[in-house]
């Protein structure tokens, strides 16, 4: 495997999963693999999870790690071709990606959806300007497409936590005051479809996610029918898709509560506002997980760390 971009990149589910497990219980078992290579991280976001679980992951695996904050601390890109370079960029892509490739050897970028335009959003293109640029491995954090090493993180909890073949999943909307990207459902969505499981994803009308992604899967624009014998309720806000990073519905009813959840297990892929998203009671209580699906970022980084630095010695 050259690039980790999207949940795509996977050859074997279950077997990337079990292979996490295992890495789990033996954290450094393969401390020599990354000696003497490293790794360099980009971001052009916040982060707290993503930031600390990949580097935790590139330690145990015995390499280097550098860190930059992008967004604040470097020179703002241009990405287009032929452009007169005389507004706010000061650097090109061509040149960025070419230098930061010398520094490293496997490079991870996180870069959200600006939500302003659904096309350029659709491009990615910081993610593949280093694509095509660096000519080194690339790693994706969260990009405006997809969040793939949250949804394997997701795939490993799920894993440790079932207790039947085929569980009830389902992905469920809440309110937010802010516009947020579709990068976390939409690979969420995508990794539901190679379990096996009953997977359904509800939301308000309006708030379809890419039809090109969700296809074959199941909607269901009545939560609590949605929610019926779910073993597994994830909850994620996300804008509106057809009108492009709008807000549509502030309507509280869609919070997640206790009462709601019932038996299932709450799951969110952190950060969450809470009574907002969902309630104390839910957070505080027995049947969250957030904390292991956080934590299990590690082992999720660590199984792309491991079969990047396999595949290219
Ligand atoms: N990496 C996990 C989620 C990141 C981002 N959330 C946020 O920006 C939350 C911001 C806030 O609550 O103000 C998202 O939804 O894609
Ligand atoms: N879940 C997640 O990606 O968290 P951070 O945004 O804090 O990295």
């Amino acid at each position: 495997m050259k690039h980790y971009l999207s949940i795509n990149d996977i050859d074997s589910l279950p077997d990337w999963v079990t292979e996490a497990r295992e890495l789990k219980k033996n954290p450094r078992a393969h401390r020599l693999l990354g000696a003497e290579k490293t790794l360099c991280m980009l971001f052009f976001n916040n982060s707290l999870r993503t930031r600390l679980s990949t580097q935790k992951a590139a330690m145990h695996l015995g390499m280097e790690v550098m860190v930059m904050n992008f967004g604040t601390e470097s020179w703002s890109l241009e990405f287009g071709d032929g452009t007169v370079m005389d507004q706010g960029s000061a650097e090109h892509i061509k040149e960025a990606a070419k230098v930061v490739a010398q520094f490293c050897d496997i490079v991870a970028i996180r870069s959200f959806a600006g939500l302003k335009d659904k096309e350029i959003d659709a491009a990615d293109v910081v993610l593949n300007g280093f694509v095509e640029h660096a000519a080194i491995p690339v790693v994706n954090m969260e990009s405006s497409m997809g969040h793939p090493l949250q949804a394997l993180a997701d795939a490993i909890t799920l894993a440790e936590n079932a207790q039947k073949k085929r569980p009830k999943v389902v992905l469920s909307w809440a309110p937010h005051p802010k516009a947020l990207p579709h990068a976390v459902p939409n690979s969420f969505v995508r990794m539901m479809q190679r379990q096996e499981a009953d997977f359904v994803i509800t939301h308000p009308k309006g708030y379809e996610l890419d039809p090109s992604i969700t296809k074959g899967s199941t909607i269901e624009y009545d939560q609590y029918k949605a929610l019926k014998g779910a073993d597994f309720v994830y909850v994620k806000n996300w804008c509106c898709y057809s009108d492009y990073g709008s807000v549509l519905n502030r309507d509280t009813s869609w919070m997640m509560t206790k009462g709601k959840l019932g038996q299932a297990k709450f799951m969110h892929c952190l950060p969450v506002r809470r009574n907002v998203v969902v309630e104390d009671a839910v957070l505080d209580g027995s049947r969250s997980l957030v904390i292991e699906q956080a934590n299990n970022r590690t082992y999720a980084a660590q199984v792309v760390l491991k079969k990047i630095l396999d595949s290219n010695p």
